[in-house]
């Protein structure tokens, strides 16, 4: 534990600020793995040294090998986890993570099957979902509650600070236990989840410059740590893409003519009670590819089905601009102007 107060910071790294990761140890002695602490999901998978040569993505990242830790318990049950574009399949192993320097005895996956699209792109290896225990496939204790349940923390909350420009040192923090007020200015607005045991709230609506466009009858937003964009109903985010003027690729993405991005308007999500802006400099990437400028719109659409869906899903380009405090004591959710 830093020596302060009840707190554990991890800094993270910012990768072209679409994927923020931070550094854990599995195993004695310590294999290192860098993960997304993701609040989508509730489950730990690294890669495994098992991983079969058919699934390049295994090979361009860290694995971890039971065979070499003093402390690996062998369990064998196997293990899957749905993504959009493909499953992550495995087998659970039990051994002891280090998170933010605090310890923890925690079944995890070791993933032998791993889908190159996406994650041939990530610069992660694995996934530490910090959900909540019933988002858990097989039922797994997730890590933050085995951290609570050790009494070592001041408060039973975690926060997430996204850095804005890959410059900025660090790239991120994540800090179990309380808040950094480096990150933030101003006072917290909270809001409840919206049902116990997940990381939503409801969303009053969402506006377009002046004009409220979508979720007039209200909807869930999903606060998603894991995911770098802000994804909405492909119906809704068709209109919004119409509405700036942007032109959609190929993959699913957007792009707007950098030329017109100062007069682009801003895009307000309504929670709790108070407004949630993103200007253009916040919801536009700008990136120079063979020399040119292209202005991504950090937008998708996305149609989650029902019960879950339809749904809003806030990701990165969102907790960068707002810093996020994730409280388990209360079931709530709260926003600071990120600094
Ligand atoms: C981690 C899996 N996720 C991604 O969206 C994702 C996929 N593939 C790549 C290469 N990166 C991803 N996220 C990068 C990132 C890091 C921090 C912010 O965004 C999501 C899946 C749904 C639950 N929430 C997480």
């Amino acid at each position: 534990l830093s020596p302060s107060n009840g707190t554990a910071p991890t800094p993270l790294t910012n990768y072209l600020d679409t994927q923020y990761y931070g550094e854990i140890s599995i195993g004695s002695p310590a294999q290192m793995f860098n993960v997304v602490f993701d609040t989508g999901s509730a489950n730990l998978w690294v890669p495994s040294y098992s991983c079969s040569p058919l699934y390049t993505a295994c090979f361009t990242h860290n694995r971890y090998d039971g065979s070499k830790s003093r402390t690996h318990i062998k369990n064998g049950t196997g293990f899957s986890i749905q993504y959009a574009s493909g499953n992550v399949r495995g087998f659970l192993s039990e051994d002891v993570v280090v998170v933010g320097g605090i310890p923890v005895v925690q079944v995890f996956a070791e993933a032998t099957a791993l889908p190159a699209i996406p994650f041939i792109f990530a610069k992660f290896d694995g996934v530490l979902g910090m959900g909540y225990p019933n988002v858990a496939i097989d039922g797994i204790t997730p890590v933050f509650d085995r951290i609570m349940s050790q009494h070592v923390l001041k408060e039973e909350v975690f926060s997430v600070y996204y850095s804005k420009d890959p410059m900025h040192k660090p790239g991120g923090e994540l800090v179990m236990g309380g808040t950094d007020p480096e990150y933030y200015t101003g006072t917290f607005n909270y809001m409840g989840t919206s049902e116990a045991g997940k990381w939503e709230v409801n969303m009053k609506g969402v506006t377009v410059g002046e004009e409220m466009l979508f979720c007039k009858e209200g909807c869930t937003a999903v606060i998603d740590t894991g995911s770098s964009y802000i994804t909405g109903p492909a119906s809704s985010v068709s209109v919004l893409m119409k509405t700036i003027g942007a032109t959609e690729l190929a993959e699913g993405g957007y792009t707007v003519n950098c030329d017109l991005v100062k007069s682009l308007p801003s895009v307000t999500f309504h929670l709790g009670g108070h407004d949630y802006s993103l200007t253009e400099e916040d919801y536009i990437l700008w990136q120079s590819q063979f020399g040119e400028d292209i202005c991504s719109v950090t937008f998708r659409g996305l149609d989650v089905p029902p019960p879950t869906g339809p749904i809003w899903i806030l990701g990165a380009n969102f907790i960068a601009r707002y810093y996020t405090e994730f409280d388990r004591r209360n079931n709530r959710i709260g926003f600071a102007t990120a600094v």
